[in-house]
């Protein structure tokens, strides 16, 4: 018997399995891993020294705790065809995003639980928010201990789940547009590629360390920031003219309004 299962071993599924193995939170031996695609799963064995197989019903029959980290498009194609064997013990985390708790149980027996995590999970960086289902409070430790070796936690409402994808599941994304923004910009000033990027990803860390780490708004933190008639002041007017909050706050608005719809 294994403790954990992963069905589907793309973006999402890698990040968990190097997450779990990388914190030692989980022996690589007591996960196996399974995707409709083989080289996938070789190459799942072959980085993280879990077992492999071509057969999700081997993973669920096998395993107490099992991800779920399919395409919403393929959970129901995925899970059907071995819906017997989810039985009432085990525990299916879903990371797939827009589909309910609701649904999943429409479907299987086992205790799930929903989770939307990020890709730096890669790197137990990740921002993971989760949903219980009624469960015992034993279970959900564990499982808050499990999930913490991928990142930080933070427990929300089913409710909120969209807008949870909108804003940290596809966050990295738009963060990363922004750190390429920042390096283009230095090199338009004439900075050299591995300079700019060096300076760029070290300012987003740094900023993002100094909010969490100093608790305050980041407002405040952008005033000490802001020389009277400095540098600063002139970009934010420009950041502001530009519009980057507002579309930022259009992004994830844009990102929840596809995962509710992609719940339908
Ligand atoms: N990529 C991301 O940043 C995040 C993704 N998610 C969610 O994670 C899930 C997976 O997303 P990605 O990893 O990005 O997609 P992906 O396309 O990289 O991975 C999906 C994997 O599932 C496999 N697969 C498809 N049908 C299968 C089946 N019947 N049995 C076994 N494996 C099967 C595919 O071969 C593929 O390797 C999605 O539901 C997405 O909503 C959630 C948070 C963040
Ligand atoms: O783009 C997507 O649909 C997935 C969900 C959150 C991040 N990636």
């Amino acid at each position: 018997m294994f403790k954990i299962g992963v069905i589907g071993c793309g973006n999402m599924g890698e990040a968990i399995i190097r997450g779990l193995t990388k914190s030692k939170t989980v022996k690589s031996t007591d996960i196996i891993v399974s995707d409709i695609d083989p080289d996938k799963v070789e190459l799942m064995v072959e980085k993280y020294n879990v077992a492999g197989t071509s057969s999700n019903r081997r993973v669920v029959e096998n395993s107490e705790i099992i991800f779920l980290a399919v395409k919403p498009k393929d959970f129901l194609k995925t899970v059907e065809p071995i819906k017997d064997f989810f039985t009432e013990e085990k525990v299916v985390i879903s990371v797939i995003a827009g589909i309910s708790i609701q649904k999943i149980k429409e479907v299987i027996k086992s205790i799930v639980i929903r989770v939307m995590p990020n890709t730096p999970a890669l790197i137990g960086e990740g921002a993971i928010a989760v949903s219980f289902e009624d469960i015992d409070p034993i279970k959900r430790e564990e499982i808050f201990h499990l999930l913490k070796s991928l990142g930080s936690v933070v427990e929300v409402d089913e409710s909120l789940m969209d807008t949870v994808t909108g804003l940290s599941g596809s966050g990295p994304a738009y963060v990363f547009m922004f750190i390429e923004g920042l390096i283009q910009g230095g090199i338009k000033g004439g900075l050299s590629y591995k300079q700019a990027s060096e300076l760029a990803v070290q300012t987003v860390l740094g900023a993002a360390k100094l909010v969490k780490e100093t608790g305050e708004h980041p407002s405040v933190l952008r005033d000490k920031v802001s020389s009277p008639a400095g540098t600063t002041i002139y970009a934010l007017h420009k950041l502001e003219e530009k519009g980057l909050k507002d579309a930022v706050i259009s992004a994830v608005e844009e990102a929840t309004k596809r995962s509710k719809k992609l719940s339908q």
